[in-house]
C-alpha cells in the first residue's frame, strides 16, 4: 500500500495534525488547560487563540510532511525538519501575538508526520512512533543555543521533557495513553471521556516541564498524586472520580500550572489514532500495489 502522491500525503496527514489539535483544544473541562469553558491556568491564551494558533500550523505539517515523503530517517531529514519546525514557532508567535500556544505539539505532531510520511502507510503506530524517535535521536546541529524553559528546567532538576519523550521512544505514548484510550472505549465511555481519562492517566505519570516551570516541584507532584486519584476513584466517568478531577483543576489553578506537555501527548494520541483508523486504510487515502 502507498499514497497516490506527495500531495495526497501532505494533505491527508497535515489535515489531521490540525484536527488533532482542535480536537484537544476543544475537549473539556481539561484540569488547568485551556479549552471551550475557560483558559485554565493561561491569562494569555483563549479557546479561540487556540485554534487560530493550531489552523496556522498546516503549513508547518504540510512542509515537513513533503520534505519526509518516502525518504529514509537520516540526519539530513532531522536538520530539514527541524528548521521548518523553527521557522513553524516563529509563525506561530506571529499569529498569536507573541503566546507560546503550541511550542511542544509542533515538536510532538512535526515527528509523527514527518514519520508517518516517510513510511508507508499500514506501517501501524508503534512503527510511526519508532521512526519518530529515531528522527529525534540525530543531533540538531543547527538548533541556536538559547536558554529556554526546557533547558533551565533540564538545569535545575535534570528533566529531559518532551525533548528526552522522543529520544527515548515516546513511553508515555505506547505505555501510557494508548492503553488508557483503548481500555476507555472498551468500557463503554464516551469518545470525550476516554479522552478525558487519557488525558488525567498521562498527568498522572508525566514528568511535565510545563507544569514544573510554573509551579515547581511540588506543583509536579501533587498534580501527579491528585490525578492518580482520579483513576483510583473510579476515573471521569464516575461521580468520586469527576470530584477528584474538579479538584485536580481548582489544585492546577491555585499554582497556576498547567499540564502542557500532557495536552500534547493527548494530541499525539489523537493523531495517531487516526492514521489506524480503517476508511483510511482501506480505500480513501491510498491505493493498493
Ligand atoms: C524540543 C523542543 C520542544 C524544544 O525544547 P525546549 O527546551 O525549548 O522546550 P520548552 O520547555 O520551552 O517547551 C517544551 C514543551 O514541551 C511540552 N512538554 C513538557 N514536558 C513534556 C514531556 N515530558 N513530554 C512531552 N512533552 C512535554 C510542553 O508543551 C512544553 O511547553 C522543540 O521545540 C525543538 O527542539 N524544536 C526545534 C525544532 C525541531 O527540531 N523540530 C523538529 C520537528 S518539528
Ligand atoms: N489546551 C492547551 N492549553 C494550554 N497549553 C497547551 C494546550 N495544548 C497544548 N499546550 C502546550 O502547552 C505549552 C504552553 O505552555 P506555557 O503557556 O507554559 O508556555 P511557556 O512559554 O512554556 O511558558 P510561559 O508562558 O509561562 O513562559 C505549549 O508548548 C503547548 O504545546
Amino acid at each position: 500500500m502507498t499514497w497516490r502522491s506527495v500531495k495526497e500525503c501532505r494533505e491527508t496527514l497535515s489535515n489531521w495534525a490540525v484536527q488533532a489539535l482542535v480536537e484537544e483544544a476543544e475537549l473539556a473541562p481539561k484540569p488547568g488547560l485551556v479549552d471551550p469553558e475557560d483558559t485554565g491556568s493561561h491569562s494569555d491564551l483563549t479557546f479561540d487563540l487556540m485554534v487560530s494558533s493550531a489552523n496556522s500550523l498546516r503549513e508547518t505539517f504540510g512542509l515537513i510532511t513533503e520534505v519526509s515523503y518516502l525518504r529514509e530517517p537520516d540526519q539530513r531529514l532531522r536538520e530539514e525538519i527541524a528548521d521548518i519546525g523553527r521557522e513553524g514557532e516563529k509563525n506561530m508567535m506571529q499569529a498569536t501575538g507573541g503566546t507560546n500556544t503550541h511550542k511542544g505539539a509542533i515538536w510532538v505532531l512535526g515527528l509523527l508526520t514527518s514519520s508517518a510520511a516517510l513510511n508507508k502507510p499500514g506501517v501501524g503506530i508503534k512503527g510511526t512512533i519508532q521512526t519518530a524517535s529515531k528522527i529525534a535521536c540525530y543531533p540538531d546541529r543547527y538548533a541556536p543555543i538559547t536558554t529556554t524553559n526546557g533547558s533551565r528546567i533540564y538545569e535545575n532538576f535534570g528533566v529531559k521533557g518532551a525533548r528526552g519523550e522522543a529520544e527515548s521512544g515516546y513511553p508515555h505514548l505506547i505505555n501510557i495513553a494508548l492503553p488508557m484510550l483503548k481500555e476507555s472505549r472498551s468500557k463503554g465511555l464516551s469518545e470525550p471521556l476516554a479522552r478525558l481519562e487519557t488525558l488525567v492517566s498521562l498527568i498522572a505519570h508525566l514528568d511535565d516541564t510545563c507544569i514544573l516551570h510554573r509551579g515547581g516541584l511540588p506543583a509536579l507532584e501533587i498534580a501527579k498524586v491528585m490525578a492518580h486519584a482520579v483513576l483510583q476513584n473510579g476515573g471521569v466517568s464516575t461521580l468520586k472520580g469527576w470530584r477528584k478531577l474538579e479538584e485536580l483543576n481548582e489544585t492546577l489553578l491555585e499554582r497556576n500550572a498547567s499540564p502542557g506537555g500532557s495536552a500534547d501527548l493527548l494530541a499525539a494520541t489523537i493523531f495517531l489514532d487516526k492514521i489506524t483508523k480503517k476508511d483510511y486504510l482501506n480505500k480513501k487515502a491510498m491505493s493498493t500495489i
